[in-house]
């Protein structure tokens, strides 16, 4: 059975910067969901490249029986750890019913970290981010901050109804993030 944690917030809330420090020191492994569809839109043969790149460059929501299988393949060809670190999934109601029906008796939900900051500082963030990536302009940033108001912060609200959010505030210097993101996975690691 996977141990999963999911990892939400908006674009540039640095889900995948605090993710990149969980790994290299709690034992959980990172699995990015955006990383891995640019990784299948690059890969040579893939039948979904066109469609990926379409969906990122509109912020919109690429089907979930692909970003799961994506999903399921990395956490089933990784080694031994203590958990997986599920970054920018599930990101609306598809996503998280498809999640269920794939995963259902395979992963549990061990809690979800949300990062919350606001969106002006989100996307002064991604626009000097300096990685390249076709959604970093301020046409796609718009339609993916209206993604995650209207899809995704839902989802983290059914989340919040099970108990199973926990907030960081992230406006803040890495390390300030990183210490209180330490004490949420100490305390859900004693539980
Ligand atoms: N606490 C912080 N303070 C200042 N800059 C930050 C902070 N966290 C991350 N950044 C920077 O902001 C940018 C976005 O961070 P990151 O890629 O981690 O965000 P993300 O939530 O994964 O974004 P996306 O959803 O677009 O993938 C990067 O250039 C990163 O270096
Ligand atoms: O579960 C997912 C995750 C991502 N996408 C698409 O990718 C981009 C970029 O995602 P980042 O997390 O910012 O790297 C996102 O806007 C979606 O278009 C997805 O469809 N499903
Ligand atoms: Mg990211």
């Amino acid at each position: 059975m996977h141990n999963v944690v999911f990892v939400l917030g908006p674009p540039g809330s640095g889900k995948g910067t605090i993710c990149s420090k969980i790994q290299e020191n709690l034992n959980y492994v990172h699995l990015s969901a955006g990383d891995l569809l640019r990784a299948e839109r690059q890969r040579e043969g893939s039948e979904y490249g066109a469609l990926i790149e379409s969906h990122i460059k509109n912020g919109s929501i690429v089907p979930v029986e692909i970003t799961c299988s994506l999903l399921e393949n990395a956490m089933n060809a990784s080694g031994d750890a203590k958990g997986f670190l599920v970054d920018g999934f599930p990101r609306n109601e598809d996503n998280l019913q498809g999640w269920n029906k794939q995963m259902e008796g395979k992963a549990v939900v061990q809690f979800v970290l949300f990062l919350s900051c606001p969106v002006s500082i989100c996307i002064d963030r991604c626009l000097n981010r300096g990685q390249g990536r076709t959604d970093d302009n301020e046409e796609s940033l718009k339609k993916r901050v209206e993604t995650y108001n209207h899809q995704t912060y839902p989802i983290i609200e059914h989340f919040e109804k099970s108990g199973l959010v926990r907030e960081v505030k992230s406006e803040r210097s890495i390390d300030e993030i990183y210490a209180d993101v330490v004490n949420v996975f100490n305390a859900a690691n004693k539980e």
